[in-house]
């Protein structure tokens, strides 16, 4: 019945060991069937070399398994969450990619220095606040994309032009319009957080790109006019 999602679940998830943004069972990615309210995701602690197809459990936006038999990621309540609240994306991912957990650990936003970062987004990636002894002591996952929700509404920022953060002592979310677009996204993540950690060893005081250079350079990869903004 969800072959179709399934296939483009297990097809995402099997190129985060091929662009090197995982090792043995870290991470995950999900994709989302809009016209369903479903979405699938990789089963919790399977090394990517075993996984198949039919692993992949089929979720609601409640986090219950609809179809599948084996125990869905201990991150998918956090898919779910922002799925439910965002609905304009349709692929997310979660990876453990050294230099993006690097700036997560250390609780750092990853500044915006150069226009490899500005073609893909025009404001520092932000880094969302450990979660606090309640959240963690209540509906972990829940919380984690509450922490997500809260950041972007401090800073805001919008999902739609961001589509990338930092979870401070975990590490990277990203999402897109799909599941290969929300790939893209990580993999662009953990290369800009390579670079951004590498030009801070070459010059710890290297100043963020001028704003006309930023602006102009995403404007010219999504066509968004991005001196306004378009908070959503
Ligand atoms: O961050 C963590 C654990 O610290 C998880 O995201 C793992 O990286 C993947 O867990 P499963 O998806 O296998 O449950």
């Amino acid at each position: 019945m969800y072959t179709t999602l399934k296939e483009e679940c297990f097809e995402a998830n099997m190129q985060l060991p091929k662009l090197g943004l995982v090792l043995f069972t870290f991470g995950n990615v999900s994709a989302v069937d809009r016209e369903r309210s479903v979405f699938a995701i990789k089963p919790s602690g399977v090394p990517y070399e075993k996984l198949t197809v039919d692993d992949i459990v089929i979720c609601d936006y409640d986090a219950k398994i609809v179809e599948g038999k084996m125990r869905p990621s201990s991150d998918t309540k956090t898919h779910a969450s922002l799925y439910k609240t965002w609905d304009s994306i349709g692929g997310i991912v979660h990876t453990h990619s050294t230099y993006a957990v690097a700036w997560a650990q250390a609780g750092l936003d990853i500044p915006i220095f150069g226009t490899t970062h500005a073609d893909h987004t025009h404001q520092d990636i932000p880094c969302a606040p450990a979660l606090t002894d309640d959240m963690i002591q209540g509906d972990y996952e829940y919380e984690t994309g509450n922490q997500i929700f809260n950041v972007f509404a401090e800073k805001g920022l919008s999902y739609k032009e961001m589509e990338m953060v930092l979870l401070q002592n975990h590490g990277p979310f990203t999402w897109g319009k799909n599941a290969d677009k929300a790939v893209y996204n990580a993999a662009v993540l953990e290369e800009v957080a390579r670079m951004a950690y590498l030009t801070l060893q070459i010059n710890p005081n290297t100043p963020r790109i001028k704003d006309s250079l930023r602006l102009k350079h995403y404007e010219r990869k999504h066509g968004v006019n991005a001196y306004y903004g378009q908070g959503c």
